[in-house]
């Protein structure tokens, strides 16, 4: 990698800042977040250029580096912030965030005082700067991940606002809300995605351009955000702080605002920056949502009478609905379903019902904001709440939410969520650095491998010298193709056929029949521990969990619960791994002859992608996944025969060793928002002696199996009757 001589004096200061762009671009880190890390040393060396420039700009890389650690400790945090994020809304609670405005001096900017937030550390004999909160050395250790974080954003009134906006963007994926009725979120991202350093976040919906414009204007209109001691998050500390608007409310020189200034307040304030995503849902729509909610309001400050409770009622209705989710929309309007014992029905408005209360011969437990005495506090139905919010339990980086429009049946049934596969028992699995070679891994890289400008390295080498992924965070058409075409046609490819197959050989030790073939599979390779490349490297995508937004759902079509995607997603991107139990094969084969006698089915995959390398497979490295106890979003994933939207990938992260591996979803193309997403389990509809029973296939496909091999059985039988 060359790095230029840059120590020419006559170079004004815009010049030598474009050079230093330049030199760390080449090692992979964009403009976007070198150009505050600039600032603050230039701001720290007090403008000696010579300083910075020493060593190929040594110092710029060691601080762009402690950025980045730094985001990776964020990373760890997520589920903290996540919960963060909600409790920020207490006012109390962000007395620590501190706002530095305009302080920094740069060769941009007029000169101002350095700021006292900065801490220096001593790096290869030199100073370097670290962003520093005021209160970190009270600071206990397990929070110290999240303190310290240094960015950049455009001035903005609201500071709890604010520093959502900023747990946002350096947790671009997390969906904090729950799934709601209309998904709200910024219309645009004052970073770009290098600063993210996310790259999956480029195919997010409403990144629209304007956004990217935004940013690009606002680069050194900058302040100094600083996130200090983060609370302990309590459940009790998730509720809505009432306390202010009492205060407000009770303070001298409260005014009531009409209802025009409201409206345009919510307008100027809140609509312009956000996007409503569902179709079925209008700004309009919301508009109309704060004019209850404003009159309900009115009502309760000039103590209403019990004739105005039923306006009310609808109004706390509608307030369930954006809160619990859109969940319950039922195709012909009737809106019931977190609440069987609550019949209403609805009447669209615009997409979003308003809803009516019909008499019910049991009493109602609907959710009122308005009526205490209508909703009799239950823990029951908060406990389902957060298990209808998210799924994970908040294992994964983003909420998935559980809806079911088309029955009864309110939850699953019962299973364990695990975001990693996990050992059952007798699988031997060995992730030690010791045995990746350095064929294996790329201890040399540095900063991002997909960088441009950068020879691909050895984490390459199994997708043919080409990473398997583009910047974007997709795998790449041409790879993405080949893993269609093997999962879809997969007499057209390669098969081995194992000596002693193990799962014949479980079946009849003594007298195993010949192996029926393992398509032989090709990988992807991720970098990983040994690897030198940060962790935000662009080939690291399944390792880094589900970042898209995903809900499981009742199938209308009787195929029981299903995982659709709630936006649109482009063709290659990743979903989701198969987690599950890792077993092995006699594990497995035992599970299933109980399941089998009891009915219940499991649901496995095999990891035979490497069965065919080795006579002699131990049963410890024959293993498989079993998604049915213990499992992920996968497991919800139904099956679909000629066409489905998601191939499986087998990904290598932790080790070479291809007894075990990933098996990663990719989409086959864009998928539109709400889509319900599908795989091809490779069922032999046929096999009567598998002991797992083949479900009736609804999959709605023109080449279902399933229907097909009824027509054939069916012209079969009329065939022979004549
Ligand atoms: C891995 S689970 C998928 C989630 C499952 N639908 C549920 O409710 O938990 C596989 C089971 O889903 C159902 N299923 C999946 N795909 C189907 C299809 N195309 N047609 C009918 N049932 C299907 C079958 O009952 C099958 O045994």
């Amino acid at each position: 990698m060359s790095i230029a001589n840059t120590s020419d004096s006559a170079m004004t200061n815009n010049q030598k800042a474009s050079m230093a762009f330049k030199v760390m671009e080449e090692i992979g880190f964009s403009k976007e977040i070198v150009k505050p890390i600039l600032k603050e040393l230039w701001n720290v060396y007090d403008g000696n250029w010579q300083l910075i420039e020493e060593d190929n700009f040594q110092v710029l890389a060691d601080a762009v580096l402690d950025y980045v650690e730094k985001k990776t400790n964020e990373e760890i945090g997520t589920s903290l912030k996540r919960m963060c994020t909600e409790n920020l809304k207490d006012q109390n609670e962000i007395k620590r965030v501190k706002v530095e405005a305009n302080k920094l001096h740069t060769p941009f900017e007029e000169k101002s005082e350095e700021s006292s937030q900065l801490r220096r550390r001593k790096r290869n004999g030199k100073d370097i700067v670290l962003f520093k909160s005021a209160h970190a050395e009270e600071t206990p250790p397990a929070r110290k991940a999240l303190t310290g974080i240094c960015i950049k954003e455009p001035v903005v009134k609201d500071l709890s606002r604010k520093l959502d906006n900023h747990l946002e963007r350096t947790a671009p994926f997390i969906d904090d809300d729950p799934q709601p009725i209309a998904v709200l979120q910024p219309s645009h991202s004052q970073f770009t995605r290098n600063e993210d350093l996310v790259p999956q976040e480029d195919y997010s919906v409403g990144n629209d351009s304007g956004g990217k414009a935004n940013r690009e204007d606002n680069v050194f209109d900058t302040q100094i955000i600083e996130v200090a001691n983060i609370p302990e998050v309590s459940l009790d500390s998730l509720e809505v702080d009432s306390s202010r608007l009492y205060t407000a409310i009770g303070s001298q020189g409260f005014k009531m605002p009409s209802l025009h200034s409201f409206l345009k307040a919510v307008q100027d304030n809140c609509l312009g920056s956000y996007q409503i995503i569902s179709p079925d849902f209008t700004k309009l729509d919301l508009l109309e949502l704060m004019k209850d909610i404003y009159q309900c309001f009115l009502e309760f400050g000039t103590e209403s009478n019990d004739g105005k409770r039923e306006k009310r009622k609808s109004v706390s209705t509608n307030l369930c609905l954006l809160q619990h989710n859109s969940n319950h929309r039922a195709p012909n309007g009737l809106v019931s379903r977190h609440h069987p014992n609550h019949r209403v029905s609805g009447q669209s408005i615009g997409g979003m019902e308003r809803i009516k209360h019909l008499p019910s011969s049991q009493p109602s437990s609907s959710c009122s904001l308005a009526d205490p005495q209508q909703h009799q506090f239950n823990l029951d139905d908060v406990q389902p709440l957060h298990y209808l919010n998210d799924i994970s339990k908040g294992t994964e980086r983003v909420k998935i939410s559980v809806v079911n429009e088309f029955s009864a049946e309110k939850y699953p049934p019962k299973f364990d969520y695990i975001p990693q596969n996990t050992v059952y028992q007798n699988a031997y699995i060995s992730f030690a650095l010791a045995r990746i070679g350095d064929e294996d891994s790329c201890s040399g890289c540095f900063g991002d491998c997909l960088s441009p400008n950068v020879v691909p390295c050895a984490c390459a080498r199994e997708t043919g010298g080409e990473f398997a992924y583009t910047r974007e965070g997709l795998v790449r058409e041409e790879l993405l193709d080949e893993f269609i075409s093997l999962s879809r046609e997969p007499l057209k490819h390669h098969h081995f056929y194992c000596k002693e197959c193990p799962i014949e050989k479980v079946k009849n030790e003594v007298n195993p029949e010949p192996c029926k073939g393992h398509l032989v599979r090709k990988f992807v390779k991720e970098c990983w521990n040994k690897c030198g490349c940060y962790y935000q490297c662009g080939n690291r995508i399944v390792q880094r969990g589900i970042t898209c937004s995903l809900q499981v759902f009742m199938t209308p079509e009787d195929k029981g619960w299903g995982l659709r995607t709630l936006k649109k997603l482009p063709k290659g991107a990743f979903i989701c791994e198969y987690v599950g139990e890792i077993v092995t094969n006699t594990e497995l084969y035992e599970r299933n002859i109980v399941s089998f006698s009891n009915k219940r089915h499991t649901y496995p995959v095999y990891l035979d992608a490497d069965w065919g390398s080795e006579s002699g497979l131990k049963d410890e490295e024959a293993l498989c996944l079993d998604g049915t106890l213990y499992g992920n979003v996968a497991r919800f994933i139904n099956h679909r025969c000629s066409d489905p939207n998601l191939v499986e990938i087998p990904v290598e992260v932790e080790t070479p060793d291809h007894h075990y591996y990933h098996l990663a979803f990719f989409t086959t193309r864009e998928i539109a928002a709400f889509e319900e997403l599908t795989w091809d389990y490779h069922m032999d509809f046929d096999d009567e002696n598998h002991p797992i029973d083949a479900f009736k296939c609804k999959c709605g496909s023109k080449g279902c199996n399933d229907v097909n091999r009824n027509k054939r059985a069916h012209s079969k039988a009329l065939v022979i009757r004549h």
